[in-house]
Formats: C-alpha cells, structure tokens, sequence
C-alpha cells in the first residue's frame, strides 16, 4: 500500500517526515517548488524531508496512491476535493484536520462521502505538535474509520516504532473531538490572558468537555470516544500549551492585542459552526457560543464572562 500527503503545511510535513522514516512516502503542495528547494517547509521550519520522502507537483498523480493523508486547513479541504478529477474509487482518504465545515456544517469524513462518495473516508486526530512528530518524539492517536477492515490497515500502515494508533470505528466522535477541543482551547487563552486565573480555566475545560459530549452525542457520536485521545487527551494538551496556536490566538484576545490573520486557527470557524448547530439542535453549548461571539467581535471579553456567570444554577 502506498502513502500520499496531500498539503505541505505544518502538519503535512510532519506526517511526510515521520513515515518517511519508515518508507517511501509523496508529499504533494501547492507551493511544491519552494519545499523542493529547500526541502523545508515555511510553516515548520527547522525540519528537513529525509530522502525517501518523494515530492510531487502533479495533484492527480499524487492522488493515486492507496491511502491520502488529506493535510490542509479545516475549511479548504472541500475545495482540495473538488479539484481531484479522479473519483478515488476504494481509496482511503485519511482526514488530517481539525474542524467543522462551516458551509455545509459537517466534519470532514461526512466532507469526503460527499465530495467523493466511491472513497473510504476516515480520519487521523488526537493530541500532537507537528513539531514533536516531526522529532521523533513518541505521540498517540486516534485512527477513526467506518470499514473495519481498511481501518485495520491504515493503522498498520501509518503507525511507526513513535507514532502509535489506537484504532476506532466513530468517526463522528473522533473529529468532534478534534474539531470542538480548539474552541475550547480559545477560550482557555482568553481566560489566562485576561488574567482569570488557572482555578477559571479548569472550569472552562471540564464545562467545555461537557459541551463537547454533549453536542457530539446528539450527532450521533459514541460518548466514549470522547474520553480517548482524540477528544480528552487533545482537549488536555491544546488548553494548557503555548505551542497551540489556538490556545495563543486567544490568549492574544485576552490581553487585548493583535494575532497574525496568516497562522492557522481552526477554532474560530468551527465555534461558530457549533454556535449554528445549538441553534438548530436546540441544544445549551454556552462555552462554544461565547467563543462564537468573542472571535466575531460581538461580546468583550467581559460580557463573555459575565454572559457564563449569569447563567442559571445547575446541577453538574
Ligand atoms: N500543526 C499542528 O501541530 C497540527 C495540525 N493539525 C491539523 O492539520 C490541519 C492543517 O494544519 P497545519 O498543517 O498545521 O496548517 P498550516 O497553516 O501549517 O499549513 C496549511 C497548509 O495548507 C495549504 N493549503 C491551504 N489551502 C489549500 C488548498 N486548498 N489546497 C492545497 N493546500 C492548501 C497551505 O498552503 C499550507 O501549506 C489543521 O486542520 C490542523 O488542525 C492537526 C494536528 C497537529
Ligand atoms: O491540534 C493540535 C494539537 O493536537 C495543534 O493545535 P493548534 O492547531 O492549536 O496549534
């Protein structure tokens, strides 16, 4: 089975790097002419391809191979579908992104069924740096797919001697999981950078989790899967790391200041997704909606604070 990265961004790289340690593995970008130069990428800097890492500037001949890491940002990853030609009939296309799509309001595995229905959708997540799987360093995820059997075969095929997959068959729940943990994660920041104090921002992630089980069960996802790697262990890391540029992007709006409009920060669009799915599920996500408000400018942080203080009493 051969392997394709699609999308030479941080994370892409970063795959690229630690299957190539294994194996011959393509790397497809846009900007494909600058990483060959250099055999870097801009947005992980520092970190070189090895040499069995092939690149490849033809998009429908990257999309040959068996199984597709799918790399690029949240709310690309329909348009990098529609402009594959082929169908990618029985290939695996593996979602490597972290958010809900806001025109059509689905995850990506629910994105690939229906921009490629003849393929076998799945998706990789779970707390992890691009930088520290870029290392070497030893790192866990989720491997979420609904065919068991090629399920059980990307896990082989993209596990490594660092990098261990745990197997699972909800795809729903691992990408909530992932999609949902940076809004929290927002939120977070906000909190610390707004000098609300660490008591404030374990309350933010226990309440936040409580939203993220709850609006993932009501799409149908197994509460379970929540508390696996790819919803809890991420939540974990992205709230309380300064390497998470989601957990900075609101530290930032905490403190008040600005964040470069260029860095990736899939939280904002996927709060207000899930500020849109509360409203048509009718279901409270407070958390996920005062994130929805702040990253628009429609409440200060202090009306977002005030707007989850005043909320009636409840039982836990
Ligand atoms: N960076 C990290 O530590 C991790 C990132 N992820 C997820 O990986 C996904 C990608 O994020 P990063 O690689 O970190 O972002 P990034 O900002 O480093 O790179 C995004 C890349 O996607 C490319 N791109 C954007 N639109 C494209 C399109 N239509 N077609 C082809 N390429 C396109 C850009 O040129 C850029 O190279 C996100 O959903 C993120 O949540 C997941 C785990 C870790
Ligand atoms: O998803 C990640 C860690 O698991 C990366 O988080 P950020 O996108 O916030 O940097």
């Amino acid at each position: 089975m051969s392997v394709t990265v699609l999308g030479g961004g941080a994370f892409g790289t970063a795959l690229a790097v630690a299957l190539g340690r294994k194996g011959p593995v393509t790397l497809w970008a846009r900007d494909v002419s600058a990483l060959a130069e250099t055999r870097q990428s801009p947005r992980l800097p520092g970190v070189t391809l090895p040499d069995p890492v092939s690149l490849e500037a033809d998009l429908e001949t990257a999309a040959r191979h068996d199984t597709l890491l799918l790399a690029v940002p949240m709310q690309q990853l329909s348009s990098l579908l529609d402009v594959i030609d082929a169908p990618l009939t029985g290939q695996a296309l593996v979602a490597c992104c972290k958010g809900i799509d806001l025109s059509e309001t689905v995850g990506p595995c629910a994105l690939i069924a229906r921009h490629k229905p003849a393929a076998l959708p799945a998706i990789l997540t779970g707390p992890s740096f691009a930088a520290d799987i870029a290392r070497g360093l030893p790192t866990a995820l989720t491997l979420a797919c609904g065919d068991e059997a090629t399920g059980r075969a990307l896990q082989e095929q993209l596990s490594t001697p660092v990098l261990r997959l745990y197997r699972s068959d909800d795809t729903a729940g691992a990408e909530l999981g992932g999609a949902l943990k940076n809004v929290i994660a927002i939120a977070c920041g906000v909190c610390i950078g707004a000098g609300l104090g660490d008591s404030a921002r374990a309350a933010l992630m226990t309440r936040g989790f409580a939203e993220m089980v709850r609006l993932a069960a009501r799409l149908g996802a197994k509460p379970e899967t929540l508390m696996g790697l790819s919803g809890l262990g991420d939540l974990t890391l992205t709230c309380t790391s300064d390497l998470s540029r989601n957990y900075r992007f609101g530290l930032a709006l905490g403190r008040g200041e600005g964040f470069d409009p260029a860095v990736t920060v899939e939280g904002a669009a996927t709060a207000r997704a899930a500020a849109q799915l509360a409203r048509d599920l009718d279901l409270p996500l407070p958390v996920c909606t005062a994130v929805s408000d702040l990253t628009q400018g429609r409440l200060t942080v202090r009306q977002a604070m005030d707007t989850l203080l005043s909320r009636p009493l409840k039982d836990e």
